[in-house]
């Protein structure tokens, strides 16, 4: 019997972040290894036209919950949405909500966020720094707690390149910040960003850094862990390999690669390409819970997430494998053959970006003008790049972070339990893994239809004749410009043509000696 699967039986858990990416997974997990468990209250707020009690039933309804069901036929009832907006004072949750909450919740897993790298310094704040402070306040106030598990990233230190299991002290207090932003106006405040987060890369990195300093500042009595994963990806092993739903981090590259929009990456082909899948995160955070409030260690321990140390792929690998998958599964509609061209060198990258995204995207434009539609192409290329652009800082550089909690609490698991909540990365089979990765991606997220493969590969076969006719007119053409104006390129056409006649008559000489 799994002790940790045990341990949630009976208890009362607190999601925030759980209609997110990991809070999904993380629901999931817990409904279908701890049947038992009494209730999990999930703090939502309306979105997209969709009320509480909508999104609670799309995400119980999606393929992800399929096996939960069979588990937990009861599992609505399991669930409490609260009405709760975490960038509000009391993240505006009703009297007899907050009341409900303060008196039964057993365990926190704090995983909302906003994950925008490019969000103003107010928002970032509010979600990252100030929510974390008033969730600590309310887990504080909680008499049945017993523990709180703070998600943070392991790139809140990013600015440093050996990361320890330890929380930095950030330049500026955090309280000093939060207070700031009370009575300084918008502009104001965005001009003195950049100052702020000095070397880290974005704001929300900076504001995940200030988090953690709010988690070591207002702990107090509680049972508190810290855990940073790296880049999250696609599941691994559970339910199902490869599910994934948002199109952050690698998932928007992958299929912006794929549909053949983007063809070159400003990457370091060697650098580490620290992707962890988020089962993995998830087995991880759930024995962390277990652990912190059964052996309630002194201090709030902090674990990696990561995969680097222990079994690394740099992105050449991964670049390779995900083309290599594309062969095989392509995606429909492609806009040109699926490629992938990783160089750190600036003007290279430049080169790269003009001749193999904002050429052909001008090309097709003027083809859609010709055409009578409204040209879209630079448009969209121009938002894929900002996107390849802003990751580009973390496919430049290789982290090292240690792993020594992470380990320690593997070695403290049960057999069973190792089984059950398996977070070694070790075990990973990259290559597996992205092939899974991209399929998913197709399935769960484009929600391409398996049979339409066979089209899917025709129309890449008409999208390289289409290449290979596009560059020999191209070469003709510019062939021909060439010999009309420059003496040297006539010369150069002379000396091919007399070659290649002098060959043919030798050739044929000796065809009719032989007979
Ligand atoms: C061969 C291949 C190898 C693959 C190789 C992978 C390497 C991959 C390295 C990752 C390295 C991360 C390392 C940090 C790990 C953490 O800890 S961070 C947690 C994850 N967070 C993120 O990834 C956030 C990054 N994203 C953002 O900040 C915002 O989406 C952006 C990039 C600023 C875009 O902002 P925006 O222009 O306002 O875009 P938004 O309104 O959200 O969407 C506009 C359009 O762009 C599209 N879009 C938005 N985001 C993306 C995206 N990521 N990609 C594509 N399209 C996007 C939307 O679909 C939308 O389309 P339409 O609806 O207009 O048709
Ligand atoms: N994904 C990744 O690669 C990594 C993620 N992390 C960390 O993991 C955690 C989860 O990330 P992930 O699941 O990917 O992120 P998502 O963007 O998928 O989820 C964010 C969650 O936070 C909720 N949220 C945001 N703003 C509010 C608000 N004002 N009120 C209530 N809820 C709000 C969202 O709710 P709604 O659905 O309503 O928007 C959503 O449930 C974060 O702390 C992130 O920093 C760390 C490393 C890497």
């Amino acid at each position: 019997m799994s002790m940790i699967a045990a341990f949630y039986g009976g208890k009362s858990i607190l999601i925030t972040g759980a209609t997110g990416f990991l809070g999904k997974v993380l629901m999931e997990k817990l409904f279908r290894t701890s049947p038992d468990l009494k209730v999990i209250y999930i703090l939502v707020r309306p979105k997209a036209g969709q009320t509480l009690q909508q999104r609670v039933f799309q995400i119980l309804n999606s393929k992800l919950f399929e096996k939960v069901k069979e588990v937990c036929p009861n599992v609505h009832e399991k669930i409490r949405a609260i009405y709760a907006d975490l960038s509000q004072n009391d993240f505006a949750i009703s009297k007899e909500d907050m009341q409900e909450l303060l008196s039964c919740t057993n365990i926190i897993f704090h995983c909302a966020a906003t994950v925008r790298f490019d969000d103003t310094l107010r928002h970032a704040v509010q979600l990252n720094v100030t929510a974390t402070r008033q969730l600590l306040l309310m887990a504080s106030q909680m008499p049945k707690l017993e523990a709180f598990i703070h998600i943070s990233t392991a790139y809140s230190n990013c600015n440093l390149k050996h990361i320890d299991e330890v929380i930095y002290p950030c330049p500026v207090e955090p309280k000093k910040i939060i207070d700031s932003l009370e009575w300084l106006d918008d502009a104001i405040i965005e001009e003195i960003a950049p100052k702020l987060i000095r070397d880290w890369p974005n704001i929300y990195t900076y504001t995940k850094a200030l988090g953690e300093m709010v988690v070591q500042q207002e702990s107090r009595n509680l049972n508190i862990a810290i855990i940073r994963p790296s880049i999250v990806g696609a599941t691994w092993q559970e339910p199902f390999p490869g599910w994934v739903d948002n199109i952050n981090g690698p998932n928007g590259l992958i299929i912006a690669a794929g549909k053949g929009f983007l063809r070159a990456l400003k990457a370091a082909p060697k650098a580490v390409a620290d992707l962890i899948p988020v089962d993995t995160v998830v087995n991880l955070m759930l024995a962390v819970g277990w652990y912190t409030a059964v052996h309630r260690p002194k201090s709030t321990l902090v674990y990696h997430s990561t995969s680097g140390n222990l079994n690394p792929c740099n992105w050449h690998k991964m670049g390779v494998q995900v083309l290599a998958t594309f062969e095989k599964i392509p995606l429909e509609r492609a806009f040109r053959r699926p490629y992938a061209n990783f160089t750190s060198n600036n003007f290279t990258s430049q080169y790269w970006n003009a001749v193999s995204h904002q050429a052909p995207a001008i090309i097709y434009d003027c083809y859609l003008r010709l055409t009578g539609r409204k040209p879209r192409m630079t448009k969209v290329m121009n938002q894929i790049l900002r996107t390849a652009s802003m990751l580009e800082y973390f496919l430049n550089r290789s982290w090292e972070w240690s792993t020594y909690n992470t380990e320690m609490l593997m070695s403290e698991l049960s057999p069973e339990d190792q089984r059950v909540f398996n977070f070694d990365v070790r075990q990973l089979n990259w290559l597996e893994y992205i092939e899974n990765y991209v399929l998913g991606v197709k399935k769960y997220l484009l929600k391409e239809d398996m049979a339409g493969i066979p089209e899917a590969k025709q129309h890449l076969k008409r999208l390289r004749n289409i290449h290979y006719l596009f560059n020999t007119a191209l070469f003709l053409i510019v062939w021909r410009l060439l010999i009309a104006r420059s003496q040297m390129a006539r010369n150069v056409w002379f000396f091919i043509v007399s070659f290649c006649y002098k060959f043919l008559s030798y050739f044929r000489a000796s065809s009719t000696l032989k007979v």
